[in-house]
């Protein structure tokens, strides 16, 4: 007990081993629906499903034990929910195999680890409008609910609208409200696991109504991981720069902005200055590149690690808890396999996640046009288009458009002017980005 009050300055902090416990074991249940979900829909993209669950095991253990002994916050780490949709999304619109896509996932954890070293970091983060980062978290989180809408077939294809309200009397459609409905009740009452307690009860369902067997069994010796099953070449020859510039921003802005949301939920905040920012940061670039060699899309810092704060949590000791638990899920692949094979588990947890993701929409200036409407292109195009690379050209396209036009010239980093310019550019010439 002593150790960990050492290592991880409890007493400083004002807490103790039993309430980081109980803290890490609350994020773990919030969180730990992604080792169901992300393989359910990697493995759509063509990764081999056992691969990619061991690979989503080993991004979250790396990333969230980095967390815990360098940076010593109560964050968890983990591939994120965007980005795994991103990735079917570019495997499936641009006929790429899995290994290229994987490629670009490497080189943009590569490049984030670098990053993490330089100064270049707080300029980009500064550089970038506080108007696009909650517009491109957002238009993430549309994304994914709509993702979940469509999977569970709530919405469904239509000839003269494209897309409309599906058939709601199917099983899978009527299992997934119902699960939903259930999620919102327990979340509203702040029960802890709201999500993992409702993943459940959606299973039990299921099993009553025969659509979720586990004839595989629960629990079975854990595979060896598959490393570097990526094709490096590829990402040259289909020049596929803006899907590595995509991975990286999106990684880049959604974990910063996470991770100062959560430290100042937890009083971590120093002057406005998240601490330990460089190894923050590391934790994920680290996890990007180690879960890409292994088989993953993107992590992030996990926006439910808020849950653990809520519950107390205040230091890495936290963190060590769900880096621990998550561990022990690598025993448990037969069971996840079963579940994953029903969308009715998987998507009421896109749904909510998309919404968690919406909040940052109250601080943008909706009065003023000039900051309003590049937040809302974002918005509307990454659902629409299924592409979050598109939804980060718009935005870096009529941000400093609209500036320039209004006389505010000035207020734009000369970063986002070449932004700006590369981001026309890829549209006019290779706008399936
Ligand atoms: N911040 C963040 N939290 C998540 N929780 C689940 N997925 C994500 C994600 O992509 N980003």
């Amino acid at each position: 007990m002593n150790a960990f009050n050492k290592t991880f300055q409890l007493g400083v902090r004002g807490t103790n081993v039993q309430t980081e416990i109980t803290a890490g074991l609350t994020t773990f249940l919030t969180m730990v629906y992604i080792v169901v979900v992300n393989p359910a829909i990697l493995s759509s993209a063509g990764i081999p499903f056992q691969q990619v669950f061991t690979a989503t095991v080993i991004a979250a253990v790396v990333g969230t034990l980095y967390m815990a002994f360098f940076a010593n916050h109560p964050i968890a780490v983990a591939p994120g929910m965007g980005m795994n949709s991103y990735f079917a999304s570019v495997v499936a619109t641009q006929g790429l195999s899995y290994q290229i896509v994987l490629g670009t996932v490497f080189i943009a954890g590569l490049i984030f680890l670098v990053l993490s070293f330089t100064r270049f970091r707080e300029v980009l983060i500064e550089a970038i409008p506080a108007t696009l980062k909650h517009g491109i978290t957002a238009g993430i989180g549309l994304f994914i609910a709509f993702n979940g809408l469509r999977m569970s077939g709530i919405i469904a294809p239509s000839e003269a609208t494209l897309v409309k309200l599906g058939d709601l009397s199917q099983p899978v459609a009527m299992l997934t409200i119902g699960g939903l409905l259930l999620i919102l009740a327990l979340m509203v009452r702040r029960v802890p696991g709201a999500l993992f307690i409702g993943m459940v009860v959606i299973a039990v369902a299921g099993l009553l109504m025969g659509q979720l067997d586990f004839k595989g069994g629960f629990a079975s010796v854990p595979s060896a991981p598959v490393f570097f099953d990526m094709d490096l070449g590829g990402v040259f020859t289909n020049g596929l720069y803006a899907v590595v510039f995509s991975f990286l921003l999106v990684a880049i802005f959604d974990t910063t902005g996470t991770m100062i949301g959560v430290a100042e939920q937890a009083g971590l905040m120093k002057d406005g200055k998240l601490p330990q920012a460089k190894h923050a940061l590391m934790a994920d670039a680290l996890a990007t590149t180690v879960g890409a060699a292994a088989g993953t899309s993107p992590s992030a810092a996990y926006i439910e690690s808020s849950a653990g704060v809520a519950a107390g949590g205040r230091t890495g000791l936290t963190a060590l808890t769900v880096g621990v638990l998550m561990a022990a899920t690598l025993f448990f692949s037969p069971a996840v396999e079963a579940i994953s094979s029903l969308a009715a588990i998987t998507a009421p947890a896109l749904i909510i996640v998309g919404c968690f993701m919406l909040a940052g929409l109250a601080r943008i200036e909706w009065g003023r046009m000039d900051e309003a409407f590049p937040a809302f292109i974002v918005l509307l195009m990454m659902p629409l288009t299924s592409s979050i690379a598109t939804g980060i050209a718009v935005g870096f396209i009529t941000y400093p458009l609209l500036k320039l036009v209004a006389g505010r010239a000035r207020e734009v980093h000369p970063l986002l002017y070449v932004f700006g310019a590369i981001f026309l550019v890829q549209m006019i010439f290779f706008p399936a980005g």
